[in-house]
């Protein structure tokens, strides 16, 4: 590979700091690559004296396997790709050992887990369990917070959140965590940043062992996380940071381009490079991306510019339904070289329908996605039971789960009568015995006897759809969803998934081995490497393919809806972030970029992601 000047004058910079302000398949990994070799080969430095971070494991390693397959007669051994959780777990190793305390990590589900813990204390504060979109966002909310290097109130006057005792929770962890030894991923990088602040001598080593420091992704790192770098790297101060401000996407986790922006008042002797031309991706792609991003506001003004050649225009494709969508890449896949294509998501969520579709199909795919949250959610828990009760309406303890959420308005009273009556009678009968109850209340509860009935003789598709609107639960779903924090049209997505998985299900039976078969699926699909790339845009950043499709592209889900209304408000930086977000999806694509949309989405009308409709004018 012939480098450009600017990436050879990138290489060649050695000491002090350096900041490479680079644009999409400009070549930010492969100038890091490139320069490690030149600080080994050509200037005999110790390549245990460079320390290379990247965002996250699988960049690391894949930072690691190209540096190999350039330069095959270097032993790579030595060298030191690591993301900054793994250093700093070493470090705080290294400092425990020394201290003989003995740190716990619970981030697994051995042991004590974080979010036990978490759900625990919530539970304790508020006497009601915590929902799984709280859940996610109170532990975004603590790792922004110590990310960001906040106190908890300065926290709080900057955002709104909606979780009750939200200052009490956060102390409480906090505490609880520092008395047990217990470690979560940020405390790897606020415990290793008071070690260092608290241990000179340990600073020092560190100090002296990483003479050369290199920061790959540097547009996600945090404020917190570019502190513990900044520490080390002084006096010397030899800091190599490669970034892309226009791809940073983990600004909910307390990415800090910021920090960048800055980076000439940090640093006074320091140097900026730029690269601007992009070898990835034909000229069509380049030059819309290019006009795309320039809408945002936030950011270094960089030109991104190619000499590759005009390939096919951006696709892109307005269907109908998305069943129409799954129909147009099935045909579309059968000409490509499914293992340099790649199909990207805003939500993971959209996998598990083309999952299904593409397994259908025999169309190899893997996913990096190990956990999705779709198969033990609860709507999904809830429609099981629904059904299982109704080959069961003997069974109260089943009825006890869900009684509440669908139409009847039983009461507690009444279930807690019904138990204290024979357990074989149906529990609709035992209902009616209760005293007192009143006529009309008892013709609804023999309604529902008869609902049931009928609900265990329906095919699993039609079932859901008959718990749905028959027994209310969607109405349920929509009027809690506000109450518990939930987006309703993401429950409503998740029942529509289920109703699709369910098709050709005639039993409960046969949908829970679908639903496992596809759980299976997922979970082994990350370990080969074979067929179609199905991925979040998160999980795709730094990957390139010869065919990316982009799905789902609907307003309010990409760019999301809370984006949109913040954008309403008057505060851009959520919306510039979704902007981001579709830029560095679009990016990832050499050759054939597709951007699918469609006019509804479970029989609800939807409008087109408006980045499409933008793209579409330009
Ligand atoms: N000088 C060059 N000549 C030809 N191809 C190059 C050159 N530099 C980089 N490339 C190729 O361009 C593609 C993008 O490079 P690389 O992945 O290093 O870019 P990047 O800036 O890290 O991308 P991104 O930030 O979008 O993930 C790769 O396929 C790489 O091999």
């Amino acid at each position: 590979m012939l480098l450009s000047t600017e990436q050879s004058n990138a290489i060649s910079h050695i000491e002090n700091p350096a900041l490479v302000l680079a644009v999409p398949g400009a070549g930010k990994t492969t100038v890091l690559i490139h320069r490690t070799y030149n600080l080994i080969e050509n200037l005999k430095i110790n390549p245990l004296n460079i320390l290379s971070i990247t965002f996250s494991k699988a960049s690391a390693l894949d930072m690691k396997n190209r540096f190999t397959r350039v330069f095959p007669n270097i032993n790579s051994k030595d060298i030191h790709f690591s993301t900054i959780h793994a250093f700093c777990y070493r470090l705080i190793s290294e400092y425990s050992y020394k201290n003989n305390i003995k740190y716990h990590l619970i981030e697994d589900n051995s042991g004590v887990n974080k979010f036990v813990l978490l759900k625990n204390l919530y539970l304790h504060l508020n006497k009601s369990y915590i929902t799984e979109e709280k859940l996610e966002s109170l532990i975004n909310s603590i790792g922004y917070i110590k990310n960001m290097m906040l106190s908890v109130d300065e926290f709080l006057k900057e955002y709104k959140i909606d979780i009750a005792n939200f200052k009490t929770i956060f102390n409480k962890y906090e505490s609880y965590k520092r008395e047990n030894s217990l470690l979560d991923f940020d405390d790897m990088l606020s415990i290793s940043w008071e070690i260092l602040n608290r241990d000179t001598y340990l600073l020092n080593k560190y100090r002296e062992k990483y003479k050369f420091i290199q920061v790959d992704e540097g547009q996600d790192t945090s404020k917190l996380q570019l502190e513990i770098i900044k520490l080390i790297a002084f006096p010397k101060n030899n800091l190599f940071i490669v970034a892309d401000d226009d791809q940073s996407i983990y600004g909910f986790r307390g990415a800090y381009p910021r920090g960048l922006l800055d980076f000439n008042k940090q640093f006074k002797d320091g140097k900026i490079f730029f690269m601007e031309e992009n070898y990835r991706s034909s000229s069509n792609i380049v030059t819309i991306c290019n006009k795309f991003i320039k809408t945002n506001s936030l950011r270094y003004q960089k030109n991104i510019f190619t000499l590759n050649p005009n390939m096919e225009p951006i696709n892109i494709v307005k269907v109908k339904t998305l069943g129409d969508e799954y129909d147009y890449l099935i045909n579309d896949l059968k000409d490509k070289d499914l293992t340099n294509t790649s199909i990207l998501y805003r939500n993971n969520l959209s996998s598990i329908g083309l999952m299904e579709v593409l397994s259908k199909n025999n169309i190899p795919f893997f996913t990096q996605d190990k956990k999705l949250k779709f198969f033990n959610h609860w709507v999904i828990k809830d429609i099981i039971d629904f059904i299982s009760f109704s080959k069961d309406p003997e069974d109260i303890t089943l009825f006890e789960k869900f009684y509440y959420k669908m139409k009847g308005y039983i009461s507690k009273k009444q279930i807690n009568y019904a138990k204290t009556l024979h357990k074989d009678f149906n529990v609709f009968d035992r209902i009616m015995d209760f005293p007192d109850i009143k006529q009309y209340h008892k013709r609804n509860i023999r309604n529902l006897k008869i609902d049931f009935k009928k609900l265990s003789n329906l095919n699993v598709e039609d079932a859901i759809f008959f718990i749905e609107h028959n027994l209310e639960y969607g109405a349920y779903l929509k009027d809690n969803s506000i109450k518990f924090g939930y987006v309703y049209d993401n429950l409503s997505t998740l029942l529509f998934y289920l109703k699709m998985i369910s098709a050709g299900c005639n039993t409960l039976d046969e949908l829970i081995k679908k639903l496992d078969f596809l759980e299976e699926l997922c979970k082994d699909s990350h370990k080969g490497r074979e067929g179609v790339n199905l991925s979040t845009i998160h999980g795709a950043k730094g990957l390139e393919f010869e065919n990316v499709y982009m799905v789902d592209l609907i307003d309010g889900d990409f760019p999301s809806a809370n984006s949109i209304d913040d954008f309403k408000n008057g505060k851009i930086d959520n919306l510039e972030e979704e902007r981001r977000l579709f830029y560095v999806g679009m990016t990832r694509a050499k050759k054939h970029l597709t951007l699918i949309t469609m006019k509804s989405i479970n029989g609800n009308i939807k409008e087109p992601s408006r980045f499409v409709t933008e793209l579409e004018n330009l």
